[in-house]
């Protein structure tokens, strides 16, 4: 048994006691003190909130092919520090996740750390190459049960291939998750298209190649009676016609990334690749819109999209540095930041964002459930009072590309449950 002493549920009312038994909330009583100390744990929890285990439907844990940068071991132990008890795992691994040997690997190896539930994501073709669809139903029947499909790091462009997978999506009852960006359009791309890139004589990535594929996409999943996800929406303009498709009724659910809300490309001037990352940083107007539409529900969650890389793949000239950030310890204080100090959410809605509806997106039944007797105990205790300045090298990932290195951040988790057991605590996991 685990006593979880005097937390304040979602940031509402009087703080109450919380007893996790066999893996589940047995109870919560309302006037702390009075359930008796039995033998176990007991967490003291006062000044502390409990929220849902955090929801991750986009991580990079980069294994199998690049354990130098990340593995499911350390992406774990990264996911537990940073309040998660469940994080999808990109298919852009080498070989490909595009096949049930792969995802089952993946899957068998998150068990085995235990830290998080690791559920690995299937490429919607194979080798991600945007071709020939991979085969989903076996990836969905195997041992991972894989739920969702993405060719993330590449576009599904071709629109015969992606009407194709979201057919077969709706038969298989997945969800295909898309990487909205149109080849065509951003060839040799290294920064958003706009003044500051003008001006440092990066190429562009312009906006239009975001928001094209996501208008497209959405009429393909209402024509085709599928559902659809959008990944790491950057900019106003998609916010739109993600408000546009769900105003018709299409199944479309969306995400955006820490990095989207809080960064811009002013960021841009000091040529550090750290702020290479794709979609790219686009405008302070745009970080702007984007918080709004998620305060709105326009868009539905918070993803990571977090993507370690090595020193010599990022500490490199900006045109040859791979795109891509860390974010799973600094996930929630980036949202504390942007969403709850300036109360267009709160904790109620940071358990929604990151993880009610990125759980029910995924079709799991366990995760993002309410904090109530007889519920799974996946929790996160955060202490709100509390703040931490980030340095790259004491992150639990192997690589050190965060975007906010030095920075102080709101939001220290404190406790990090899955299922009733402790996985991460005062910034160190308990495997
Ligand atoms: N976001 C990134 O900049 N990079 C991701 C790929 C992706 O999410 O598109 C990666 O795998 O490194
Ligand atoms: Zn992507
Ligand atoms: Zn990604």
């Amino acid at each position: 048994m685990t006593l979880i002493r005097g937390a304040v549920p979602y940031g509402e009312g009087d703080p109450v006691d919380i007893v996790v038994e066999d893996g589940q909330i047995a109870e919560i009583a309302t006037a702390t003190g009075n359930v008796r100390d039995r033998a176990g744990d007991v967490i003291d929890a006062h000044g502390l909130i409990a929220l849902p285990g955090l929801v991750d439907l986009h991580t990079h844990l980069r294994e199998p092919g690049r354990e130098d940068t990340e593995t499911i071991e350390t992406g774990s132990a990264a996911a537990a520090l940073g309040g998660y008890t469940a994080v999808f795992a990109m298919a852009n691994t080498d070989p490909v996740a595009d096949n049930p040997v792969v995802v089952e690997h993946v899957w068998r190896r998150g068990r085995e750390v235990g830290l998080v539930d690791v559920h690995p994501i299937g490429a919607v073709t194979v080798g991600l190459k945007g071709e020939r669809l991979a085969e989903l139903g076996a990836m969905a029947r195997s041992a991972a049960n894989v739920r969702i499909f993405s060719d993330d790091g590449m576009c599904v462009a071709d629109p015969l291939i992606m009407r194709r997978a979201l057919e077969y999506s709706r038969g298989l009852d997945v969800l295909i998750a898309q990487h909205a960006e149109d080849p065509r359009l951003t060839v040799g791309a290294q920064a958003h298209e706009g003044e500051a890139a003008a001006r440092l004589g990066l190429a562009g990535w312009p906006a239009a190649a975001e928001e094209s594929i996501v208008a497209r996409d959405c009429l393909l999943a209402g024509h085709f009676g599928a559902q659809l996800h959008v990944c790491h929406v950057s900019t106003a303009g998609t916010a739109d016609v993600l408000r546009w498709a769900k105003a018709r009724g299409t199944q479309v659910s969306a995400e955006v990334t820490p990095h989207h809300l809080l960064l811009d490309d002013d960021r841009l001037a000091t040529y550090d690749p750290v702020n290479k990352v794709n979609p790219p940083l686009r405008t302070s107007s745009d970080t702007k819109a984007l918080r709004a539409a998620l305060a709105e529900g326009v868009i539905d969650c918070v993803a990571t999209d977090h993507a370690p890389h090595a020193p010599q793949d990022k500490d490199c000239e900006w045109s040859a540095a791979r795109p891509g950030m860390l974010g799973l310890q600094t996930a929630l204080s980036i949202v504390i930041q942007t969403m709850v100090r300036p109360g267009l959410l709160d904790w109620r809605g940071v358990a929604r964002v990151m993880s009610e509806r990125p759980a029910e997106i995924a079709g799991l039944p366990d995760q993002g459930r309410p904090i109530a007797a007889g519920e799974p105990a996946n929790l996160v205790l955060v202490d709100p009072a509390r703040t931490w300045v980030v340095n790259g090298a004491e992150l639990a990932s192997l690589a050190g590309n965060t975007p906010y290195e030095g920075m102080e951040l709101p939001g220290v988790v404190h406790t990090t449950l899955l299922r009733g057991r402790v996985t991460a605590q005062d910034g160190r996991t308990r495997p």
